[in-house]
C-alpha cells in the first residue's frame, strides 16, 4: 500500500480496528476514512453505496461486524446471520463497483466444522457439520470467504480472506453476558477480588480448549499480509497454541490476585471442544505473534484498570 493511499477501517472503534488503526499509524499511513455505525449503518445498502461513491477509498480493512461471545451468538443467532451478511454484502460489492484495489476480510476460527480433526488446517472448511451455538455467524463469514473469491474468479478482484482465532486486547467488550471468555473472566475475577467475594463461576466444564490472540498482533498480521499475500481462500491466524477454559480462568486469576475458589455452571455451553490453529501456512509467508497470553493478559488487565 502507498504512504499517501485511502485506507477505509470498517470498525475503526472495534478491538479489532482500532489496532489496525494503531498499527497503520505506526507504518506512515495517515489518510484514513472513518465513520462510526451511527453516521453510516453498514447494513444499508444505499448508506454504503452513496459513502464509497463518495470516498472511493484505495484499500479496505473489514473489521465491522457483529460480534459476541458463545451467548450472544446462541440469543441473537438471527442478528448474527442477518446483520452480518448485510455488512459484508454491501461492503465487498461497493468496494468492487467503486475500483477498491485491496480488501481485508476478517472471518473466524469458527467456520470450521465442530468436530474437525485437529490443528485446523484452511482446507478443513465446508469438511463437516458446523458447531450449534455460533452456526449462524460461521454461515455468514462462510459466505465472505466465498464471496470474496467469487469477486476474484469473476472481476479479478484482490480481496483476501484471514480467520483470526479467538482475541482479545485493548477496547475488549466487557459485557457480562455477551463478551468472550477472556474479557468475561477478566471483569469477573476483578469484581470478586474487590468485592471480596469467596468464589467466582465459569460457566460450562472448564473442559474445552481455545487457542488466544492479542489484537495487537492480529492487526500486524494484517498489515503484513496486506502488503505480502494476493490470494484466494483462507489463511490462518493465531499462534498455534492452546488451554483448557480451567487453565485460563486460573491465569486470569493469579494475573489479578483473586485468592477465592473457582466454580463451574456446567448450564452453559461448552461450545467446540477445541480449535487450536494450523498456523504453517502463515509462518510460510514470514508472520509470526509477538505477544504470548500471559503479557497479553496483564496488558488488557490494565487496559480495563484504566477505564473503571
Ligand atoms: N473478537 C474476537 O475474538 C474475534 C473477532 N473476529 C472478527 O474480527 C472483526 C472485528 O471484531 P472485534 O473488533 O472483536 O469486534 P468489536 O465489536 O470490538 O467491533 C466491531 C465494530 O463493528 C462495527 N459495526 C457493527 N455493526 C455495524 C453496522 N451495522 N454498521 C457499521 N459498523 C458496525 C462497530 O462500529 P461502532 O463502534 O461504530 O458501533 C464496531 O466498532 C469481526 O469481523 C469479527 O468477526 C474474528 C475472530 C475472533
Ligand atoms: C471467537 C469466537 O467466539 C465464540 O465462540 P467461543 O470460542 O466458544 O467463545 P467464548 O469466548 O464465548 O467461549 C469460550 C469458552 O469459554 C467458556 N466460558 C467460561 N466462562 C465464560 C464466560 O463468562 N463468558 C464466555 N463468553 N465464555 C465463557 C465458554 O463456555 C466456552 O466453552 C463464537 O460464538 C464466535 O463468535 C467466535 O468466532
Amino acid at each position: 500500500m502507498e504512504k499517501e493511499a485511502k485506507i477505509y477501517i470498517a470498525g475503526h472503534r472495534g478491538m479489532v480496528g482500532s489496532a489496525i488503526h494503531r498499527k497503520l499509524v505506526a507504518e506512515g499511513f495517515t489518510n484514513f476514512v472513518t465513520r462510526t455505525s451511527d453516521t453510516l449503518d453498514l447494513r444499508d445498502q444505499k448508506q454504503v453505496a452513496v459513502f464509497f461513491a463518495q470516498e472511493k477509498p484505495d484499500y479496505v480493512f473489514m473489521a465491522a461486524a457483529k460480534v459476541g461471545g458463545i451467548v450472544a451468538n446462541n440469543t441473537y443467532r438471527a442478528e448474527f446471520l442477518y446483520d452480518n451478511l448485510q455488512i459484508q454484502n454491501n461492503v465487498i460489492h461497493q468496494s468492487h463497483l467503486n475500483g477498491v484495489k485491496k480488501l481485508l476480510f476478517l472471518g473466524s476460527s469458527c467456520i470450521y466444522p465442530k468436530m474437525a480433526p485437529q490443528p485446523l488446517k484452511e482446507d478443513y472448511l465446508l469438511t463437516g457439520t458446523l458447531e450449534e451455538t455460533n452456526e449462524p455467524y460461521a454461515i455468514a463469514k462462510i459466505a465472505g470467504i466465498k464471496m470474496c473469491d467469487a469477486y476474484r474468479a469473476q472481476y479479478g478482484c484482490n480481496y483476501i480472506s484471514v480467520m483470526p482465532t479467538n482475541l482479545y486486547g485493548y477496547n475488549d467488550n466487557y459485557h457480562p453476558q455477551n463478551s468472550h471468555v477472556l474479557p468475561a473472566l477478566i471483569r469477573r475475577f476483578h469484581e470478586a477480588k474487590v468485592n471480596g467475594t469467596p468464589s467466582v463461576t465459569i460457566w460450562g466444564t472448564g473442559s474445552p480448549k481455545r487457542e488466544f490472540l492479542f489484537a495487537d498482533d492480529l492487526a500486524a498480521a494484517c498489515y503484513y499480509l496486506m502488503e505480502n499475500y494476493d490470494e484466494p481462500n483462507l489463511i490462518n491466524i493465531g499462534t498455534g497454541e492452546d488451554l483448557s477454559i480451567k487453565e485460563l480462568a486460573e491465569l486470569i486469576k493469579k494475573t489479578i490476585g483473586y485468592e477465592g475458589e473457582i466454580n463451574f455452571d456446567t448450564s452453559k455451553p461448552d461450545g467446540t471442544p477445541r480449535k487450536l490453529m494450523d498456523v504453517s501456512k502463515l509462518h510460510s509467508k514470514g508472520w509470526k505473534h509477538t505477544i504470548d497470553l500471559p503479557e497479553g493478559i496483564q496488558l488488557a488487565y490494565q487496559d480495563f484498570l484504566s477505564k473503571q
